[in-house]
């Protein structure tokens, strides 16, 4: 079977991975309520199309943070890809590399920086880090991050710890014996390879590293450290982009982090007018969760972001096809992107602006 969408890549890989694994890239925090309503939000705009407007050249082309994208999105940070494919990130890069869209790496990546770098050479990637205890792996992180072409670094800030994850708690979710984050110390995740019944080796490793203390004073450490852009991701009220703005913060990333953080928030697209509202044009905005179609992307763009993030989605591609699973993710996206421009009269990115859209159900008539 042909994939003709990205539920069903999903399938694919559901019938392929062990369950263990699918749980973890599926599942989010609690009752996994705001996990299901990211699916849900886009059904909450519909388009409105216009018509007898030349569509013969459809141009979803953009720039972001001074790269070349051929549509307005990219890759989610996400960790482990070689739990979905032995080339791991390295298949990813390239699949991102080929459709022309941003790579963003995590910290957690199983590749180091160097080898997802020499995957696609010139291709456009970030690098996403959490705040560390250990600040010098921070700056030797970030250091490395610009000596293999990484364009900036994103750092994400709604995880001072990680979300309680009930399908890796039930599962005593634990890395494989020969997979750690290739860009730590070795012995900081091996011990993943041996949780308990009832806990996760993902919330035991990332809990001895992540430093809960961190908060705005002390993003100029970073800054100081570094001349790459920097990107805040998970930033969901008006109040923090303001703050990250006046921190000199360069792009914010609106996210729920797929559901598998605060469980309770309401999905990114909800609060993306708002925190775009708040911060100068001048600081791209992009979006992430549940994104599933490309039309979900160009109901994203005409709320105001700049462009958006695809997770999971592209680990279903890889984990059934590898680079070429990934790519042919990717590659349907732009092309649902395309034809919802074309069919909704609205050619260009600067049509797709705040009047593409209107509520759904439409707001009820006042009464007589
Ligand atoms: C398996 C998995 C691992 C993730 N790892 C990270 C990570 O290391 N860093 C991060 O900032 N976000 C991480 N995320 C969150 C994604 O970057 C993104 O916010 C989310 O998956 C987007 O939603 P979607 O999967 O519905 O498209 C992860 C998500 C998944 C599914
Ligand atoms: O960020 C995540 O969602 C995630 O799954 C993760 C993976 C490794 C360490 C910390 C978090």
């Amino acid at each position: 079977m042909v994939p003709l969408t990205l539920a069903e890549h999903g399938a694919l890989a559901k019938g392929l991975l062990p369950a263990a694994i699918w749980d973890f890239f599926e599942g989010g925090a609690g009752t996994e309520w705001t996990r299901r309503a990211n699916l849900d939000a886009w059904r909450h705009h519909v388009l409105r199309p216009r018509v007898l407007v030349d569509v013969s050249a459809p141009d979803c082309g953009t720039e972001l943070l001074g790269a070349r994208l051929t549509a307005p999105f990219g890759v989610a940070p996400m960790a482990y890809h070689r739990l979905a494919h032995p080339e791991g990130e390295c298949a990813t890069a390239r699949a991102a590399s080929e459709a022309g869209v941003l790579l963003i790496v995590s910290i957690f990546a199983s590749r180091t920086l160097e080898q997802i770098a020499a995957a696609a050479p010139g291709a456009p990637r970030w690098l996403q880090l959490y705040w560390l205890r250990d600040r010098e792996a921070l700056t030797m992180l970030a250091r490395r991050a610009e000596q293999a072409d990484y364009r900036a670094l994103v750092l994400t800030v709604d995880a001072p710890k990680v979300g309680r994850r009930l399908r890796d708690l039930r599962n005593a979710f634990a890395l494989p014996a020969d997979l750690t984050a290739a860009n730590l110390d070795p012995r900081l995740t091996s011990s993943a390879g041996h949780s308990a019944a009832g806990r996760s080796g993902i919330e035991e490793h990332s809990r001895q590293q992540f430093d809960p203390t961190v908060s705005w004073a002390d993003l100029a450490w970073l800054r100081a450290r570094t001349r790459l852009p920097l990107v805040l991701k998970g930033v969901l009220t008006a109040e923090d982009a303001r703050l990250a703005v006046e921190h000199g913060v360069d792009a914010l990333i609106v996210s729920n982090h797929g559901g598998r953080q605060l469980d309770g928030v309401p999905p990114a697209l909800a609060v993306l007018p708002e925190v775009v509202d708040a911060v100068p044009a001048e600081c791209p905005v992009l979006v992430d969760g549940g994104l599933r179609h490309g039309s979900d992307l160009a109901t994203a763009l005409a709320l105001g972001a700049r462009a958006a993030l695809v997770g999971r989605p592209v680990l279903w591609g890889l984990a059934h096809g590898g680079a070429d699973g990934a790519r042919a993710v990717l590659d349907l996206l732009r092309e649902e992107l395309l034809d919802t421009m074309v069919l909704a009269g609205r050619p260009t990115l600067a049509a797709l602006d705040r009047d593409a859209l209107a509520p759904w159900p439409p707001a009820a008539a006042a009464p007589l």
